[in-house]
């Protein structure tokens, strides 16, 4: 693989293993004990394990296993659309498509190299793709685990074409959570937000944590660079940080939601909560040649943590 073992021994950590429909899905595992399962349908992680083992992404009991669909959990990418407010299918193709692997991927910067177990999926457009979507592209998604367990999400989208072309993007990222009531969210106060309930109305985020107690369906905007999702009830954070990604996307179905979704079950929104590092507001323009990169990097800590620990940044102004 053009890796010195000292770095990074592909074999140790990667384990390739196949899902009821003949798909393949890529373990990752750290030298503590924590993992990470890959599925190549939608470049999807589908599972993401700390050192005890303990799952921290939500995946539905009612989940539908088999493409052209994603499936309800884990963590879908949505590209080249966000949402319904273009021509394409909800979310974009690229969750739905079958991604490659790529076997000679480039190096890891060597700061960022120590004990990481990673892989490197690739999405190109098909013939299809292009009929509805008519832009050549490249679209490379690396899926990292450190070695404390903390799990690293970089995509690098390529424009391959003539002309330009723009998109939105989303990390979809179904968190599971002890019970939606004992979860906050800090690291959103202040900031505006579009309303999917109302229409995509512009509101300002008024409390000092984000709290739930109905269906909740928003983008923020120009968010900080890090924010904490905290679950009292298991007495842990998730952090997330983020680079490229302006804005963030808080859903949760709530009770009535849930009962239309045929791959939900009808209580299931208690136990999960969508967060996302996205690019909604604004479509990203790549220019022929042009490169974009997001990242993002999911971590959990004890609750004790303190959001002043955070990095603030704002990502725009
Ligand atoms: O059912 P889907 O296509 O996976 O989408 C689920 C939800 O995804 C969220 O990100 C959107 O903001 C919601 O509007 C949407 O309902």
């Amino acid at each position: 693989m053009g890796h010195s073992a000292a770095v990074w021994d592909y074999r140790a950590a990667i384990e390739v293993t196949r899902d009821w429909n003949g798909i393949v899905q890529v373990v990752l595992r750290s030298p503590q004990g924590a993992s990470a399962r890959v599925s190549l349908h939608g470049g999807q992680v589908m599972s993401w394990k700390n050192n005890q083992g303990e799952e921290l992404l939500f995946t539905s009991s009612k989940a539908i296993f088999k493409p052209p669909k994603s499936m309800r959990g884990g963590i879908p990418i949505c590209f080249p659309q966000f949402g319904n407010l273009a021509s394409l299918e909800q979310h974009g193709f690229a969750r739905n498509k079958i991604w490659a692997v790529d076997e000679n991927p480039p190096p890891l910067h060597p700061n960022d190299s120590d004990g990481k177990s990673f892989i490197d999926l690739i999405l190109r457009p098909s013939a299809e793709d292009l009929k509805c979507w008519p832009h050549s592209f490249e679209f490379r998604l690396r899926i990292s685990l450190t070695t404390d367990g903390s799990l690293l999400l970089i995509s690098r989208i390529r424009n391959v074409d003539g002309k330009p072309f723009s998109f939105s993007f989303a990390y979809h990222t179904y968190l599971s959570v002890s019970d939606i009531s004992e979860v906050r969210i800090e690291g959103l106060e202040t900031l505006d937000y579009l309303d999917n309930l109302c229409q995509r109305e512009l509101c300002t985020e008024q409390g000092d944590a984000l709290t739930f107690e109905s269906e909740v369906d928003r983008a923020y905007l120009c968010c900080t660079n890090a924010i904490a999702v905290i679950d009292h009830g298991k007495k842990r954070t998730f952090v997330i940080q983020k680079e490229g990604l302006p804005d963030v996307v808080v859903w949760n179905p709530w009770d009535r939601k849930s009962k239309s979704m045929l791959d939900f079950g009808d209580e299931e929104y208690k136990q999960m909560l969508c967060v996302d590092g996205a690019a909604v507001e604004k479509p990203v323009l790549l220019r022929p040649g042009e490169e974009w990169t997001a990242r993002l990097e999911l971590s959990v800590v004890p609750s004790s943590f303190c959001s002043d620990n955070l990095d603030m940044q704002k990502t725009c102004f």
